[in-house]
């Protein structure tokens, strides 16, 4: 009589809520569109639901390898040695943990090396002896050999039924032997990441270790992920296709192998069809679901699936009552969430006005170091502008020396003319000439250093403005730095302007001093030293003055 374990198996994964949930050997399993989406999507609401199921076996999240191997594989081992086909199946979507529960890693051994292991512990000599391996994929409906790697036909043999022409049967006396051909084997398979699952195989493994009398077969079998899942296009999406198709004939062949049914639909895929010795008869087979609980809609296949094949009675009584339970666990979570989202978005403000705060007081600082720079430039610019200016104040010694010169020139001529009355006109003549030659000159070395100190003036007055310009530029900085600084550098120049008054004192006492000395000569010549001119020169003096006096009148200016 056949017969058929159903187990679940619950992939750990880190999850905030939970939606699946072990009792015993029953799974419930929460819709998240109803308990965590709001609004709920209308278009899904009526079509997803809370579902509650029974199995033989479901191993939680807890559950390690060993446990996975000892309540599903191991008590069939001695069904095995006495004779019976025994058959074990890893269902489930891509990353669902399929692979995982058969083959399992290096320190974490799946049901395979772990059946093998204590079969060949129980095996006889004679038994291991006649043991042998076959290691094949089936991938698009194609069949390859794994250890061959060949593509293979199945055909009708009217002796032996159905085979698979060329598969290499690997003899396997011992475990180390197995090992290697599992492991050589494992590096052949079809792998692609898919959308769902980075090391994704693509194909159902099938491994059979054939004994005397029967076959231990172990099926891993393809993601059964929707196609639209996993994101796939072309190739993958009809790989995808061609993966539910075989699955759900495997699920309807073994729905109607419990079910007794006359007709078992095993012509409906080459996977089917290759297992069907193995499956039909006196045989054993269970059949691990896997399910990864951060999914839902592929969990809810899954344990649909594994129900129908299953066909046990529909739900328990206390159904109900878990999901309320589950949902207020949920609640709870959210409640906790809540005051943690609330308290870290307080958090994330401040820090983020923080930030801001900073970067406002670094702009402020740049700013008010370009200001300050700028007005120590303008500073200098001012203070070398102003020093000129005063270095130009000098030349007007020039200014008051022409001035004084021209007095002179003038005390002359009244002097001179007081000669001409008590001795000559040729005297007056040659006096005149000399001081009209040496008037001309003061005039126009006071025209020019009048001209100078009108250029002074104006230097003055741009300087000045220039001034006011930085000092309204300060006025307007937020910054008191900024006006501090200015402040200095206003009594820098106050300072340098105090150095060139002195330098201005200086330049006024010499010129004192000249004049002085100009009016103790000019006092000399009046007492006394009358100027002596002989009549050579005269005569000179008197001809020049005749020829410049003609050239007016002819000129027109007499
Ligand atoms: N029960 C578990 N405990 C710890 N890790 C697990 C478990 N189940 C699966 N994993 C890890 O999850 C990842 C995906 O698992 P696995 O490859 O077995 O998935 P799969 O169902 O075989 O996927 P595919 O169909 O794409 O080949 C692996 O890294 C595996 O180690």
């Amino acid at each position: 009589m056949h017969n058929i374990t159903v187990a679940i198996r619950v992939k750990p994964v880190q999850q905030t809520f939970k939606t699946i949930i072990v009792n015993g050997s029953t799974v419930t399993l929460l819709d998240p569109e109803l308990e965590f989406n709001n609004p709920v999507d209308i278009l899904k609401k009526n079509r997803i639901k809370d579902a509650s199921y029974e199995f033989d076996l479901v191993f939680d999240q807890q559950a390690d390898q060993k446990e996975v191997y000892e309540k599903s594989a191991e008590p069939l081992l001695d069904d095995l040695i006495s004779g019976q086909n025994v058959t074990i199946f890893a269902y489930g979507a891509t990353g669902s943990g399929k692979t995982h529960t058969m083959m399992g890693s290096q320190n974490q051994q799946g049901i395979i090396p772990r059946a093998l292991n204590d079969l060949f512990v129980r095996l006889s000599k004679e038994q291991a002896a006649q043991a042998s391996l076959t290691f094949l994929e089936i991938y698009n409906e194609t069949i390859r050999d794994l250890l061959t790697g060949k593509l293979l036909d199945l055909r009708e043999d009217g002796n032996k039924g159905l085979v698979v022409v060329n598969l290499f049967k690997a003899p396997v006396p011992t475990l180390n032997d197995i090992n290697q051909y599992i492991k050589y084997g494992n590096s052949r398979r079809a792998k692609e990441p898919t959308g769902a699952n980075e090391n994704s195989t693509r194909s159902h493994t099938v491994l059979q270790l054939m004994l005397k009398q029967c076959t231990f077969t172990f099926v891993d079998l393809a993601g059964s992920e929707r196609a639209s899942q996993t994101t796939n296009k072309g190739q993958r999406m009809v790989e995808g296709a061609m993966i539910n198709r075989s699955l759900l004939v495997l699920g309807n062949c073994i729905k109607a192998l419990f079910s007794k049914e006359q007709f078992v639909p095993f012509r409906g895929s080459k996977l089917t069809r290759l297992l069907k010795d193995a499956l039909q008869g006196n045989s054993k087979t269970v059949m691990i679901a896997n399910v990864a609980p951060n999914n839902y809609e592929d969990s809810f296949n899954t344990l649909l699936y594994a129900h129908r094949t299953r066909n046990i009675d529909p739900t328990p009584n206390n159904f109900q009552e878990m999901i309320v339970q589950l949902r207020e666990e949920n609640e709870d979570i959210k409640k906790t969430l809540k005051k943690q989202n609330s308290q870290s978005k307080m958090q994330l403000q401040i820090e983020q006005q923080f930030k801001e705060q900073q970067r406002q007081e670094k702009m402020e600082k740049q700013q008010q170091q370009q200001q300050i720079q700028q007005i120590q430039q303008q500073s200098i610019q001012q203070q070398q502008a102003e020093k000129q200016a005063y270095d130009e104040e000098p030349n007007q010694i020039n200014y008051f020396k022409a001035i004084c010169i021209r007095i002179r020139v003038n005390q002359i001529i009244v002097q001179v003319r007081g000669c001409f009355d008590a001795n000559s006109s040729r005297h007056y003549v040659q006096f005149q000439q000399k001081t009209e030659d040496l008037i001309t000159k003061c005039t126009d070395s006071i025209n020019n250093t009048e001209n100078e100190q009108f250029e002074i003036a104006m230097k003055y007055k741009t300087i000045l403005q220039q001034r006011r310009k930085i000092y309204d530029q300060c006025m307007q900085s937020q910054f008191q730095s900024v006006k501090d600084e200015f402040r200095k550098q206003v009594q820098n120049i106050e300072k340098m302007k105090g150095l060139q008054s002195e330098k201005r004192e200086e330049v006024m006492k010499k010129f004192k001093e000249l004049e002085i000395e100009h009016l103790k000569k000019i006092s000399n010549q009046k007492n006394g030293n009358q100027p002596q001119i002989d009549e050579e020169t005269l005569k000179e003096i008197k001809k020049n003055r005749l020829q410049s006096l003609n050239k007016q009148i002819k000129d027109g200016k007499l």
